[in-house]
Protein backbone atom coordinates (compact mmCIF):
# COMPACT_ATOMS: atom_id res chain seq x y z
CA UNK A 1 0.00 0.00 0.00
CA UNK A 2 1.84 3.43 -0.95
CA UNK A 3 2.21 6.10 1.66
CA UNK A 4 1.34 9.81 0.68
CA UNK A 5 2.74 12.95 1.76
CA UNK A 6 -0.04 15.67 2.59
CA UNK A 7 0.04 17.40 -0.45
CA UNK A 8 -0.65 13.99 -2.80
CA UNK A 9 -3.63 13.02 -0.06
CA UNK A 10 -5.04 16.42 -0.87
CA UNK A 11 -4.31 15.85 -4.62
CA UNK A 12 -6.18 12.46 -4.49
CA UNK A 13 -9.25 14.12 -2.40
CA UNK A 14 -8.99 17.18 -5.90
CA UNK A 15 -9.06 14.40 -8.44
CA UNK A 16 -11.79 12.03 -6.68
CA UNK A 17 -13.81 15.13 -6.32
CA UNK A 18 -13.35 16.09 -9.92
CA UNK A 19 -13.92 12.83 -11.06
CA UNK A 20 -16.90 11.93 -9.57
CA UNK A 21 -18.37 15.26 -9.65
CA UNK A 22 -19.65 15.36 -5.99
CA UNK A 23 -18.68 18.62 -4.08
CA UNK A 24 -16.18 18.05 -0.52
CA UNK A 25 -19.03 17.99 1.72
CA UNK A 26 -19.83 14.89 -0.12
CA UNK A 27 -16.77 13.31 0.50
CA UNK A 28 -16.88 14.02 4.10
CA UNK A 29 -19.98 13.17 4.47
CA UNK A 30 -18.73 9.54 3.14
CA UNK A 31 -15.36 9.53 5.65
CA UNK A 32 -17.14 10.28 8.46
CA UNK A 33 -20.28 8.57 7.62
CA UNK A 34 -17.24 5.41 7.76
CA UNK A 35 -16.05 6.42 10.85
CA UNK A 36 -19.47 6.42 12.65
CA UNK A 37 -19.84 2.56 11.00
CA UNK A 38 -16.83 1.64 13.04
CA UNK A 39 -18.13 3.12 15.93
CA UNK A 40 -21.51 1.77 15.66
CA UNK A 41 -20.65 -1.51 14.63
CA UNK A 42 -18.38 -1.98 18.42
CA UNK A 43 -20.26 0.11 20.67
CA UNK A 44 -23.87 -1.07 19.12
CA UNK A 45 -26.06 1.73 20.88
CA UNK A 46 -24.44 1.07 24.27
CA UNK A 47 -24.52 4.42 26.50
CA UNK A 48 -20.93 5.78 26.89
CA UNK A 49 -20.20 9.29 27.18
CA UNK A 50 -18.54 10.43 23.99
CA UNK A 51 -16.60 13.85 24.02
CA UNK A 52 -16.01 14.84 20.64
CA UNK A 53 -13.01 17.82 20.12
CA UNK A 54 -13.74 18.85 16.96
CA UNK A 55 -10.91 22.05 15.10
CA UNK A 56 -12.42 24.39 12.86
CA UNK A 57 -10.52 22.79 9.44
CA UNK A 58 -11.74 20.02 7.73
CA UNK A 59 -10.73 17.55 10.23
CA UNK A 60 -12.94 18.87 12.68
CA UNK A 61 -15.83 19.06 9.98
CA UNK A 62 -15.37 15.07 10.05
CA UNK A 63 -15.90 15.13 13.85
CA UNK A 64 -19.11 17.29 13.19
CA UNK A 65 -20.01 14.86 10.80
CA UNK A 66 -19.60 11.95 13.21
CA UNK A 67 -21.41 13.87 16.13
CA UNK A 68 -24.58 14.25 14.17
CA UNK A 69 -24.75 10.31 12.58
CA UNK A 70 -23.95 9.83 16.57
CA UNK A 71 -26.94 11.63 17.89
CA UNK A 72 -29.22 10.54 15.55
CA UNK A 73 -28.84 7.00 16.39
CA UNK A 74 -29.27 7.87 20.43
CA UNK A 75 -26.07 7.83 21.58
CA UNK A 76 -24.67 10.67 24.48
CA UNK A 77 -22.19 12.93 23.20
CA UNK A 78 -21.02 16.15 23.98
CA UNK A 79 -19.73 17.95 21.47
CA UNK A 80 -16.47 21.08 21.68
CA UNK A 81 -15.15 23.48 18.79
CA UNK A 82 -12.05 23.72 19.73
CA UNK A 83 -11.57 27.20 18.28
CA UNK A 84 -7.61 27.93 17.89
CA UNK A 85 -8.17 30.49 14.75
CA UNK A 86 -10.75 32.16 13.03
CA UNK A 87 -10.22 30.97 9.51
CA UNK A 88 -13.23 28.01 9.64
CA UNK A 89 -12.95 25.37 6.83
CA UNK A 90 -16.46 26.33 4.41
CA UNK A 91 -17.50 21.89 5.28
CA UNK A 92 -16.74 22.77 9.23
CA UNK A 93 -19.55 25.73 9.30
CA UNK A 94 -21.75 23.75 7.11
CA UNK A 95 -21.77 20.91 9.31
CA UNK A 96 -21.20 22.86 12.23
CA UNK A 97 -24.92 24.36 11.00
CA UNK A 98 -26.25 20.97 10.14
CA UNK A 99 -25.79 19.69 13.87
CA UNK A 100 -27.05 22.89 15.03
CA UNK A 101 -30.24 21.54 13.20
CA UNK A 102 -30.36 18.52 14.80
CA UNK A 103 -30.41 20.56 18.23
CA UNK A 104 -26.77 19.96 19.31
CA UNK A 105 -24.73 22.94 20.53
CA UNK A 106 -21.58 22.71 21.45
CA UNK A 107 -19.50 24.52 23.48
CA UNK A 108 -16.66 26.50 21.88
CA UNK A 109 -13.11 26.13 24.26
CA UNK A 110 -10.42 28.81 23.67
CA UNK A 111 -7.81 30.54 25.37
CA UNK A 112 -9.96 31.25 28.63
CA UNK A 113 -12.46 28.68 29.09
CA UNK A 114 -11.91 25.80 31.41
CA UNK A 115 -10.86 22.32 30.26
CA UNK A 116 -13.86 20.03 30.23
CA UNK A 117 -14.21 16.78 32.91
CA UNK A 118 -13.14 13.45 31.03
CA UNK A 119 -13.88 10.65 32.79
CA UNK A 120 -11.55 7.40 32.17
CA UNK A 121 -14.43 5.42 31.13
CA UNK A 122 -15.32 7.88 28.19
CA UNK A 123 -14.77 7.73 24.69
CA UNK A 124 -12.86 10.79 23.25
CA UNK A 125 -13.30 11.57 19.35
CA UNK A 126 -9.62 13.90 18.50
CA UNK A 127 -10.31 15.33 15.66
CA UNK A 128 -8.77 18.97 16.58
CA UNK A 129 -6.08 18.51 13.64
CA UNK A 130 -5.52 16.21 10.89
CA UNK A 131 -2.94 16.95 8.11
CA UNK A 132 -3.24 20.54 7.44
CA UNK A 133 -1.26 20.84 10.91
CA UNK A 134 1.60 23.40 9.90
CA UNK A 135 2.72 24.57 13.05
CA UNK A 136 2.90 23.82 16.83
CA UNK A 137 -0.49 24.04 18.25
CA UNK A 138 -1.12 27.35 20.64
CA UNK A 139 -0.05 26.65 23.90
CA UNK A 140 -3.77 26.82 25.42
CA UNK A 141 -4.61 23.99 22.76
CA UNK A 142 -1.23 21.88 24.13
CA UNK A 143 -2.55 22.18 27.50
CA UNK A 144 -5.92 20.65 26.20
CA UNK A 145 -3.85 17.99 24.34
CA UNK A 146 -2.16 17.20 27.22
CA UNK A 147 -5.38 17.42 29.05
CA UNK A 148 -6.94 14.81 27.02
CA UNK A 149 -4.28 12.33 27.29
CA UNK A 150 -3.97 12.63 30.80
CA UNK A 151 -7.39 11.69 30.89
CA UNK A 152 -6.65 7.91 30.78
CA UNK A 153 -9.94 7.89 28.46
CA UNK A 154 -10.04 5.93 25.02
CA UNK A 155 -9.02 7.98 22.56
CA UNK A 156 -10.07 7.61 18.93
CA UNK A 157 -8.38 9.99 16.16
CA UNK A 158 -9.94 11.15 13.14
CA UNK A 159 -7.26 10.71 10.27
CA UNK A 160 -4.29 11.26 12.36
CA UNK A 161 -3.39 12.04 16.13
CA UNK A 162 -4.07 15.64 16.80
CA UNK A 163 -0.56 17.61 16.98
CA UNK A 164 1.12 15.06 14.59
CA UNK A 165 2.35 16.70 11.45
CA UNK A 166 2.43 14.07 8.81
CA UNK A 167 5.74 14.53 6.92
CA UNK A 168 8.45 15.88 9.88
CA UNK A 169 8.56 15.29 13.48
CA UNK A 170 6.19 17.45 15.84
CA UNK A 171 7.15 21.15 16.83
CA UNK A 172 6.39 20.26 20.29
CA UNK A 173 6.44 16.36 21.44
CA UNK A 174 3.72 17.59 24.63
CA UNK A 175 1.39 18.58 22.35
CA UNK A 176 0.29 15.45 20.45
CA UNK A 177 -2.69 13.68 21.05
CA UNK A 178 -1.81 9.66 22.58
CA UNK A 179 -4.22 7.75 20.87
CA UNK A 180 -5.56 5.12 21.94
CA UNK A 181 -6.56 4.02 18.04
CA UNK A 182 -6.26 6.23 14.75
CA UNK A 183 -8.94 5.66 12.11
CA UNK A 184 -7.04 6.78 8.90
CA UNK A 185 -8.67 8.05 5.86
CA UNK A 186 -7.32 6.00 2.48
CA UNK A 187 -3.91 5.61 2.91
CA UNK A 188 -1.43 5.02 5.81
CA UNK A 189 1.58 7.84 7.23
CA UNK A 190 4.46 7.39 7.24
CA UNK A 191 5.06 8.98 10.79
CA UNK A 192 2.93 5.57 12.26
CA UNK A 193 6.12 3.66 11.85
CA UNK A 194 8.78 5.80 12.68
CA UNK A 195 10.04 5.08 16.33
CA UNK A 196 9.94 9.07 16.88
CA UNK A 197 6.90 9.66 15.66
CA UNK A 198 4.80 6.02 16.21
CA UNK A 199 4.78 6.21 19.78
CA UNK A 200 1.90 8.48 19.24
CA UNK A 201 -0.18 5.53 17.83
CA UNK A 202 -1.32 2.18 19.56
CA UNK A 203 -3.19 0.48 17.15
CA UNK A 204 -4.19 2.17 13.60
CA UNK A 205 -6.53 1.32 10.23
CA UNK A 206 -7.64 2.60 7.21
CA UNK A 207 -10.73 3.49 6.11
CA UNK A 208 -11.47 3.42 2.88
CA UNK A 209 -13.04 6.55 1.61
CA UNK A 210 -13.05 5.70 -1.88
CA UNK A 211 -10.58 7.93 -3.04
CA UNK A 212 -9.60 7.97 -6.35
CA UNK A 213 -7.89 4.83 -7.38
CA UNK A 214 -6.42 5.66 -10.80
CA UNK A 215 -4.82 8.83 -9.57
CA UNK A 216 -3.64 6.78 -6.61
CA UNK A 217 -2.30 3.96 -8.60
CA UNK A 218 -0.48 6.60 -11.19
CA UNK A 219 1.04 8.31 -8.24
CA UNK A 220 4.59 7.73 -7.57
CA UNK A 221 4.95 7.53 -3.77
CA UNK A 222 8.21 7.59 -1.86
CA UNK A 223 7.27 4.94 0.54
CA UNK A 224 5.29 1.77 0.54
CA UNK A 225 4.05 -0.03 3.74
CA UNK A 226 4.95 -3.79 3.07
CA UNK A 227 1.76 -6.43 4.05
CA UNK A 228 0.84 -10.09 2.36
CA UNK A 229 -0.73 -8.48 -0.63
CA UNK A 230 2.91 -6.77 -1.41
CA UNK A 231 4.92 -10.19 -0.53
CA UNK A 232 3.19 -12.84 -2.53
CA UNK A 233 3.99 -11.44 -5.83
CA UNK A 234 7.51 -11.77 -4.66
CA UNK A 235 7.77 -15.50 -3.79
CA UNK A 236 8.98 -17.97 -6.08
CA UNK A 237 7.46 -21.62 -6.07
CA UNK A 238 9.62 -24.51 -6.17
CA UNK A 239 9.90 -26.50 -9.37
CA UNK A 240 8.96 -29.91 -9.68
CA UNK A 241 12.13 -30.79 -11.61
CA UNK A 242 14.03 -29.12 -9.88
CA UNK A 243 17.21 -30.04 -7.56
CA UNK A 244 19.54 -28.53 -4.80
CA UNK A 245 21.66 -26.89 -7.52
CA UNK A 246 18.46 -24.93 -8.57
CA UNK A 247 18.40 -22.95 -5.17
CA UNK A 248 21.79 -21.97 -4.87
CA UNK A 249 25.11 -22.47 -2.98
CA UNK A 250 24.92 -19.80 -0.13
CA UNK A 251 28.22 -18.72 1.74
CA UNK A 252 28.22 -17.63 5.19
CA UNK A 253 31.68 -15.85 6.14
CA UNK A 254 31.96 -15.17 9.80
CA UNK A 255 32.43 -16.11 13.61
CA UNK A 256 35.41 -15.53 16.18
CA UNK A 257 36.18 -17.21 19.36
CA UNK A 258 32.91 -17.15 21.87
CA UNK A 259 30.91 -16.17 18.64
CA UNK A 260 30.47 -19.13 16.32
CA UNK A 261 27.07 -18.85 17.42
CA UNK A 262 26.13 -16.12 14.78
CA UNK A 263 27.09 -18.48 12.16
CA UNK A 264 24.95 -21.14 13.56
CA UNK A 265 22.08 -19.47 13.63
CA UNK A 266 23.00 -17.44 10.36
CA UNK A 267 23.37 -20.81 8.06
CA UNK A 268 20.70 -22.60 9.73
CA UNK A 269 18.24 -20.10 8.59
CA UNK A 270 19.48 -19.76 5.46
CA UNK A 271 18.81 -23.23 4.68
CA UNK A 272 15.56 -22.99 6.43
CA UNK A 273 14.70 -20.23 4.00
CA UNK A 274 15.44 -22.42 0.91
CA UNK A 275 18.82 -22.16 -0.09
CA UNK A 276 19.82 -25.54 -2.17
CA UNK A 277 23.41 -25.62 -0.39
CA UNK A 278 24.83 -23.54 2.46
CA UNK A 279 28.96 -23.07 3.52
CA UNK A 280 30.09 -21.89 6.31
CA UNK A 281 33.50 -20.42 6.63
CA UNK A 282 34.96 -19.60 10.13
CA UNK A 283 37.78 -19.87 12.01
CA UNK A 284 38.84 -23.67 12.98
CA UNK A 285 37.92 -23.27 16.73
CA UNK A 286 33.79 -23.12 15.07
CA UNK A 287 34.17 -26.51 13.20
CA UNK A 288 32.85 -29.13 15.46
CA UNK A 289 29.97 -27.34 17.11
CA UNK A 290 29.39 -26.41 13.94
CA UNK A 291 29.53 -29.82 12.38
CA UNK A 292 27.28 -30.67 15.00
CA UNK A 293 24.68 -28.41 15.22
CA UNK A 294 23.82 -28.31 11.47
CA UNK A 295 24.51 -30.92 9.93
CA UNK A 296 23.28 -30.20 6.26
CA UNK A 297 25.59 -27.01 6.14
CA UNK A 298 29.20 -27.64 4.77
CA UNK A 299 32.11 -25.96 6.63
CA UNK A 300 35.46 -24.51 5.77
CA UNK A 301 37.73 -23.29 7.90
CA UNK A 302 40.38 -20.31 7.45
CA UNK A 303 43.68 -21.35 9.04
CA UNK A 304 43.62 -19.58 12.52
CA UNK A 305 42.27 -21.32 15.97
CA UNK A 306 39.90 -17.68 16.91
CA UNK A 307 39.79 -16.23 13.88
CA UNK A 308 39.73 -15.31 10.39
CA UNK A 309 42.82 -13.76 8.70
CA UNK A 310 42.03 -14.82 5.37
CA UNK A 311 39.19 -15.68 3.51
CA UNK A 312 39.85 -18.43 0.54
CA UNK A 313 36.38 -19.82 -1.13
CA UNK A 314 37.51 -22.63 -3.81
CA UNK A 315 34.03 -22.36 -5.87
CA UNK A 316 32.08 -19.32 -6.98
CA UNK A 317 29.10 -18.66 -4.24
CA UNK A 318 25.62 -17.89 -5.59
CA UNK A 319 25.48 -15.05 -2.58
CA UNK A 320 27.98 -14.37 0.31
CA UNK A 321 26.45 -13.36 3.82
CA UNK A 322 29.31 -11.21 5.95
CA UNK A 323 30.17 -10.12 9.06
CA UNK A 324 28.04 -12.14 12.00
CA UNK A 325 30.24 -12.99 15.12
CA UNK A 326 33.47 -12.01 12.98
CA UNK A 327 34.89 -9.29 14.82
CA UNK A 328 37.42 -6.10 14.54
CA UNK A 329 40.84 -7.81 14.40
CA UNK A 330 43.01 -5.83 11.99
CA UNK A 331 43.50 -9.45 10.40
CA UNK A 332 40.06 -10.15 10.39
CA UNK A 333 39.55 -6.47 8.77
CA UNK A 334 42.69 -6.93 6.29
CA UNK A 335 40.97 -10.48 5.25
CA UNK A 336 37.62 -8.74 4.95
CA UNK A 337 38.75 -6.01 2.26
CA UNK A 338 40.84 -7.89 0.21
CA UNK A 339 37.87 -10.70 0.00
CA UNK A 340 35.63 -7.61 -0.84
CA UNK A 341 38.09 -6.91 -4.11
CA UNK A 342 37.83 -10.27 -5.42
CA UNK A 343 34.11 -11.39 -4.53
CA UNK A 344 31.60 -10.16 -7.73
CA UNK A 345 28.22 -11.36 -6.20
CA UNK A 346 26.05 -9.46 -4.64
CA UNK A 347 26.12 -10.03 -1.02
CA UNK A 348 24.44 -9.66 2.44
CA UNK A 349 26.60 -7.56 5.14
CA UNK A 350 25.40 -7.34 8.41
CA UNK A 351 27.06 -6.65 11.71
CA UNK A 352 31.13 -6.28 12.09
CA UNK A 353 31.21 -6.65 8.44
CA UNK A 354 28.96 -3.17 8.64
CA UNK A 355 31.22 -1.79 11.21
CA UNK A 356 34.37 -2.39 9.29
CA UNK A 357 33.18 -0.56 6.35
CA UNK A 358 32.40 2.01 9.16
CA UNK A 359 36.03 1.95 10.19
CA UNK A 360 37.48 2.23 6.82
CA UNK A 361 34.71 3.65 4.73
CA UNK A 362 36.99 3.50 1.31
CA UNK A 363 35.85 -0.38 1.42
CA UNK A 364 32.57 1.25 0.38
CA UNK A 365 33.70 1.67 -3.29
CA UNK A 366 34.49 -2.20 -3.41
CA UNK A 367 31.31 -3.66 -1.72
CA UNK A 368 29.27 -5.43 -5.00
CA UNK A 369 26.90 -3.51 -6.59
CA UNK A 370 23.15 -5.04 -5.26
CA UNK A 371 24.53 -6.37 -1.97
CA UNK A 372 22.41 -5.41 0.79
CA UNK A 373 23.56 -4.05 3.88
CA UNK A 374 21.20 -4.63 7.26
CA UNK A 375 21.89 -2.41 9.79
CA UNK A 376 20.43 -1.86 13.06
CA UNK A 377 20.11 1.58 13.95
CA UNK A 378 23.68 2.10 15.89
CA UNK A 379 25.37 0.78 12.95
CA UNK A 380 22.91 2.69 10.79
CA UNK A 381 24.81 6.09 12.53
CA UNK A 382 28.37 4.54 12.28
CA UNK A 383 27.79 3.87 8.18
CA UNK A 384 25.92 7.05 7.66
CA UNK A 385 26.42 9.80 10.57
CA UNK A 386 24.16 11.57 13.11
CA UNK A 387 20.79 12.46 11.91
CA UNK A 388 18.28 15.26 13.72
CA UNK A 389 15.53 13.20 13.26
CA UNK A 390 13.85 10.16 11.29
CA UNK A 391 13.34 12.36 8.41
CA UNK A 392 16.73 13.36 7.93
CA UNK A 393 17.80 9.59 8.58
CA UNK A 394 16.16 8.50 5.71
CA UNK A 395 17.31 11.61 3.53
CA UNK A 396 20.58 10.52 4.67
CA UNK A 397 20.07 6.68 4.21
CA UNK A 398 18.20 7.08 0.50
CA UNK A 399 21.83 9.25 0.01
CA UNK A 400 23.94 6.63 1.27
CA UNK A 401 22.24 3.79 -0.56
CA UNK A 402 22.02 5.47 -3.92
CA UNK A 403 25.80 6.49 -3.95
CA UNK A 404 26.98 2.91 -3.18
CA UNK A 405 24.02 1.26 -5.48
CA UNK A 406 23.07 -0.91 -2.82
CA UNK A 407 20.19 -2.11 -0.48
CA UNK A 408 19.83 -0.80 2.53
CA UNK A 409 18.03 -2.61 5.16
CA UNK A 410 17.35 -0.46 8.27
CA UNK A 411 16.62 -2.79 11.30
CA UNK A 412 13.92 -1.81 13.48
CA UNK A 413 10.08 -2.29 15.29
CA UNK A 414 9.30 -1.32 11.32
CA UNK A 415 12.32 -2.09 9.35
CA UNK A 416 12.62 -0.48 6.78
CA UNK A 417 14.44 -0.95 2.83
CA UNK A 418 15.85 1.85 1.22
CA UNK A 419 16.67 1.15 -2.53
CA UNK A 420 17.08 3.92 -5.55
CA UNK A 421 15.15 6.49 -3.52
CA UNK A 422 12.06 4.50 -2.19
CA UNK A 423 11.44 3.14 0.95
CA UNK A 424 9.56 -0.34 1.79
CA UNK A 425 7.93 -0.48 5.00
CA UNK A 426 7.61 -3.90 7.14
CA UNK A 427 4.50 -4.54 9.07
CA UNK A 428 5.13 -8.02 10.73
CA UNK A 429 6.78 -8.28 14.24
CA UNK A 430 7.05 -7.72 17.46
CA UNK A 431 8.74 -6.66 20.38
CA UNK A 432 9.64 -10.22 21.20
CA UNK A 433 12.12 -10.38 18.65
CA UNK A 434 14.91 -7.84 20.35
CA UNK A 435 16.83 -10.43 21.46
CA UNK A 436 20.38 -11.59 20.83
CA UNK A 437 20.77 -13.25 17.29
CA UNK A 438 17.50 -12.65 15.63
CA UNK A 439 19.77 -9.91 13.47
CA UNK A 440 21.56 -12.81 12.22
CA UNK A 441 18.79 -14.92 11.54
CA UNK A 442 17.52 -12.33 9.11
CA UNK A 443 21.52 -12.14 7.41
CA UNK A 444 20.97 -15.72 6.25
CA UNK A 445 17.76 -15.41 5.48
CA UNK A 446 17.86 -12.86 2.85
CA UNK A 447 21.20 -14.36 1.69
CA UNK A 448 18.96 -17.76 1.14
CA UNK A 449 16.46 -15.96 -0.65
CA UNK A 450 19.34 -14.12 -2.91
CA UNK A 451 20.81 -17.75 -3.31
CA UNK A 452 17.32 -18.89 -4.95
CA UNK A 453 17.22 -16.31 -7.40
CA UNK A 454 15.16 -13.29 -5.50
CA UNK A 455 16.68 -9.91 -6.74
CA UNK A 456 18.29 -8.37 -3.86
CA UNK A 457 15.76 -5.75 -3.14
CA UNK A 458 12.59 -8.60 -3.00
CA UNK A 459 15.13 -10.72 -0.65
CA UNK A 460 15.36 -7.76 1.66
CA UNK A 461 11.64 -6.90 1.23
CA UNK A 462 10.09 -10.56 1.42
CA UNK A 463 12.88 -11.44 3.40
CA UNK A 464 11.79 -9.07 6.28
CA UNK A 465 8.49 -9.78 6.23
CA UNK A 466 8.76 -13.62 6.55
CA UNK A 467 11.27 -13.15 9.27
CA UNK A 468 8.83 -10.60 10.96
CA UNK A 469 5.83 -13.31 10.26
CA UNK A 470 8.07 -15.68 12.11
CA UNK A 471 8.20 -13.91 15.01
CA UNK A 472 4.90 -13.44 15.42
CA UNK A 473 4.00 -16.73 14.98
CA UNK A 474 6.73 -17.55 17.61
CA UNK A 475 5.15 -15.38 19.95
CA UNK A 476 1.87 -17.10 19.76
CA UNK A 477 3.50 -19.93 21.15
CA UNK A 478 5.95 -18.71 23.22
CA UNK A 479 5.29 -15.34 24.55
CA UNK A 480 7.57 -12.24 23.96
CA UNK A 481 9.87 -13.02 26.59
CA UNK A 482 10.41 -16.53 26.08
CA UNK A 483 11.35 -16.38 21.93
CA UNK A 484 14.76 -16.48 21.20
CA UNK A 485 16.26 -16.02 17.81
CA UNK A 486 16.40 -20.02 17.31
CA UNK A 487 12.25 -19.43 17.60
CA UNK A 488 12.52 -17.78 14.59
CA UNK A 489 14.41 -20.23 12.43
CA UNK A 490 11.71 -22.75 13.61
CA UNK A 491 9.03 -20.80 12.24
CA UNK A 492 10.02 -19.95 9.06
CA UNK A 493 8.66 -22.93 7.33
CA UNK A 494 5.11 -22.23 9.04
CA UNK A 495 5.48 -18.53 7.91
CA UNK A 496 5.90 -19.82 4.15
CA UNK A 497 2.55 -21.80 5.12
CA UNK A 498 1.00 -18.34 6.68
CA UNK A 499 1.25 -16.21 3.40
CA UNK A 500 -0.87 -18.87 1.76
CA UNK A 501 -3.47 -19.01 4.19
CA UNK A 502 -7.21 -18.38 3.02
CA UNK A 503 -8.17 -14.82 3.24
CA UNK A 504 -11.07 -15.50 5.55
CA UNK A 505 -9.00 -16.69 8.17
CA UNK A 506 -7.18 -14.02 7.53
CA UNK A 507 -6.18 -11.56 10.51
CA UNK A 508 -5.37 -7.72 9.93
CA UNK A 509 -1.45 -7.11 10.82
CA UNK A 510 -1.97 -3.14 11.30
CA UNK A 511 -1.35 -2.82 14.98
CA UNK A 512 1.95 -1.62 16.18
N1 LIG B 1 -10.40 17.40 1.65
C1 LIG B 1 -11.33 16.48 1.73
O1 LIG B 1 -12.16 16.39 0.88
C2 LIG B 1 -11.34 15.57 2.88
C3 LIG B 1 -10.63 15.93 4.03
N2 LIG B 1 -10.80 15.26 5.16
C4 LIG B 1 -10.28 15.75 6.44
O2 LIG B 1 -9.61 16.97 6.26
C5 LIG B 1 -8.46 17.00 7.07
C6 LIG B 1 -7.57 18.09 6.61
O3 LIG B 1 -8.32 19.27 6.78
P1 LIG B 1 -7.72 20.73 6.68
O4 LIG B 1 -6.87 20.82 5.48
O5 LIG B 1 -8.87 21.65 6.79
O6 LIG B 1 -6.76 20.84 7.91
P2 LIG B 1 -6.95 20.52 9.46
O7 LIG B 1 -8.35 20.29 9.83
O8 LIG B 1 -5.97 19.47 9.79
O9 LIG B 1 -6.44 21.88 10.11
C7 LIG B 1 -7.21 23.05 9.96
C8 LIG B 1 -6.44 24.27 9.56
O10 LIG B 1 -5.82 24.83 10.67
C9 LIG B 1 -4.71 25.62 10.30
N3 LIG B 1 -3.63 25.25 11.19
C10 LIG B 1 -2.64 24.34 10.97
N4 LIG B 1 -1.87 24.22 12.02
C11 LIG B 1 -2.37 25.06 12.95
C12 LIG B 1 -1.99 25.37 14.27
N5 LIG B 1 -0.97 24.80 14.85
N6 LIG B 1 -2.74 26.27 14.94
C13 LIG B 1 -3.80 26.86 14.38
N7 LIG B 1 -4.20 26.60 13.13
C14 LIG B 1 -3.49 25.71 12.42
C15 LIG B 1 -4.40 25.29 8.86
O11 LIG B 1 -4.71 26.40 8.08
C16 LIG B 1 -5.31 24.10 8.57
O12 LIG B 1 -5.77 24.07 7.26
C17 LIG B 1 -7.96 15.60 6.98
O13 LIG B 1 -7.06 15.26 7.98
C18 LIG B 1 -9.26 14.84 7.08
O14 LIG B 1 -9.61 14.65 8.44
C19 LIG B 1 -11.82 14.28 5.22
O15 LIG B 1 -13.01 14.96 5.45
C20 LIG B 1 -11.89 13.50 3.95
C21 LIG B 1 -12.13 14.36 2.81
N1 LIG C 1 10.51 -4.12 18.84
C1 LIG C 1 10.70 -4.85 17.72
N2 LIG C 1 9.67 -5.08 16.89
C2 LIG C 1 9.86 -5.78 15.75
N3 LIG C 1 11.05 -6.29 15.35
C3 LIG C 1 12.10 -6.08 16.13
C4 LIG C 1 11.99 -5.35 17.34
N4 LIG C 1 13.21 -5.29 17.90
C5 LIG C 1 14.05 -5.95 17.08
N5 LIG C 1 13.39 -6.43 16.01
C6 LIG C 1 13.98 -7.15 14.87
O1 LIG C 1 14.95 -8.08 15.35
C7 LIG C 1 16.16 -7.99 14.59
C8 LIG C 1 17.29 -7.54 15.53
O2 LIG C 1 18.49 -7.45 14.81
P1 LIG C 1 19.88 -7.04 15.50
O3 LIG C 1 19.70 -5.81 16.33
O4 LIG C 1 20.91 -7.06 14.46
O5 LIG C 1 20.07 -8.25 16.51
P2 LIG C 1 21.35 -9.17 16.78
O6 LIG C 1 22.56 -8.30 16.60
O7 LIG C 1 21.21 -9.64 18.18
O8 LIG C 1 21.28 -10.28 15.81
C9 LIG C 1 15.88 -7.02 13.46
O9 LIG C 1 15.46 -7.71 12.31
C10 LIG C 1 14.74 -6.17 14.01
O10 LIG C 1 13.93 -5.62 13.00
K1 LIG D 1 -7.17 14.24 14.50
Amino acid sequence: MKIFTAHQIYEADKSTIKKEQIKSDELMERAATQLFEWIHSRLRGTQVNIQLFCGIGNNGGDGMVLARKLQEHGYSIKVYVVNYSDKRSKDFLLNLERLKENKVWPDFINKESDLPQISPNDIVVDAIFGIGLNRAPDAWVGNLIQHINGSRAFVLSVDVPSGLPVDRNPWNKEYVIQSSYVLSFQLPKLVFFLPETGVYVNQWEIVDIGLNPDFIAKTDADFELIGRPEVLPMYRPRLKFSHKGTYGHSVIIGGSYGKIGAVQLATNACLSVGSGLVTAFVPKCGYDSLQTAVPEVMVLTGSREKGISEIEIPFEPTVVGIGVGIGLDGDTVSAFGNFLKKVNSPMVIDADGLNILSQNPEMLTDVPGLSVLTPHPKELQRLIGNWTSDFDKLEKAKAFASKYNIVLVIKGAHTITIYKGKGYVNTTGNPGMATAGSGDVLTGMIAGLMAQGYPSVEAAIFGVYLHGLAGDLGVSSKGYEALKASSLIENIGSAYSELFRQPEMEQKDNTQ
